[in-house]
């Protein structure tokens, strides 16, 4: 479950991220990125995340993600509250989000499957857990045949599907997309919203911010639309 209650964001002082040092003062003057944004998402739901450019997607997404700070109000994700959360327990927090960029953001010095890996391995997992869990979500992805392949000897769609992969191999209860699909062709976009979707079915909270119209008529689901930093719509 993810809640905003009046949640505020400058970025002088949003900054500071969660865990960050206290005492920072407030951006004064900075124009504020959000306003007063207040939604619950139901753990399980799938919600669309819309506006225009600079309505305050990406900064609700990153407010979620628990790399900012509200500058007001609260924000509740996965039953932690950010202003009381201890900075030792963020860790294991952000281990149960997953998140994916329009950029991929994969190294670009490891192959596939140690991409894949990785959260696994900054987790300790034992290696022959590492092994299936990676086969298996290699498989998920449609990428088995990639496994040792660098980043950017795949197709934007391939890479995009093994970002997807990585943000997954962990379960986490909260998956995050900003705009997934927008260095993609339609064919491949769908294919990632597909994936987008199953994880979805498989009970996981999935929020996805984007400007593909055509994608969201194909996939009708609630959206949140912001507008200058406001909620204007919820439904
Ligand atoms: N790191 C930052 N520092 C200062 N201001 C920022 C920063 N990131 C975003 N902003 C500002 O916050 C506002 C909301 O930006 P945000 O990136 O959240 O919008 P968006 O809806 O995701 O836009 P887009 O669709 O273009 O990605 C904008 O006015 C933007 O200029």
């Amino acid at each position: 479950m993810v809640r905003f209650a009046g949640v505020g964001l400058r970025y002088a002082n949003a900054a500071r991220p969660v865990g960050g040092l206290a005492g920072d003062r407030p951006g004064a003057g900075e124009p504020a990125a959000l306003h007063d944004v207040s939604f619950t998402l139901p753990q399980g739901s799938f919600h669309w995340l819309l506006g225009p450019s600079g309505a305050g997607k990406s900064s609700v997404l990153r407010l979620m993600q628990l790399s900012l700070r509200p500058t007001s109000g609260s924000v509740e994700v996965l039953g932690a509250d950010l202003s009381r959360i201890r900075r030792r327990d963020l860790p294991a927090l952000r281990r149960r989000i997953g998140t994916v960029w329009q950029d991929f953001r994969l190294l670009p010095h490891l192959p596939v499957q140690d991409n894949v890996a990785l959260p696994l391995r900054i987790a300790g997992r034992a290696e022959g857990q590492i092994r299936a869990d990676v086969a298996e979500m290699l498989r998920w992805a449609g990428l088995e045949s990639k496994a040792g392949q660098l980043p950017a000897t795949l197709s934007g769609g391939e890479q995009q599907r093994a970002a997807l992969a990585r943000a997954v191999v962990m379960r986490p209860a909260l998956l995050l997309a900003d705009e997934p699909t927008g260095n993609l062709d339609t064919v491949q976009a769908r294919r990632v919203l597909a994936l987008l979707h199953e994880m979805h079915r498989l009970g996981t909270t999935v929020v996805v911010a984007t400007h593909a119209e055509a994608l969201v008529e194909a996939y009708p689901a609630p959206a949140l639309w912001l507008e200058r930093g406001r909620l204007v719509s919820h439904g």
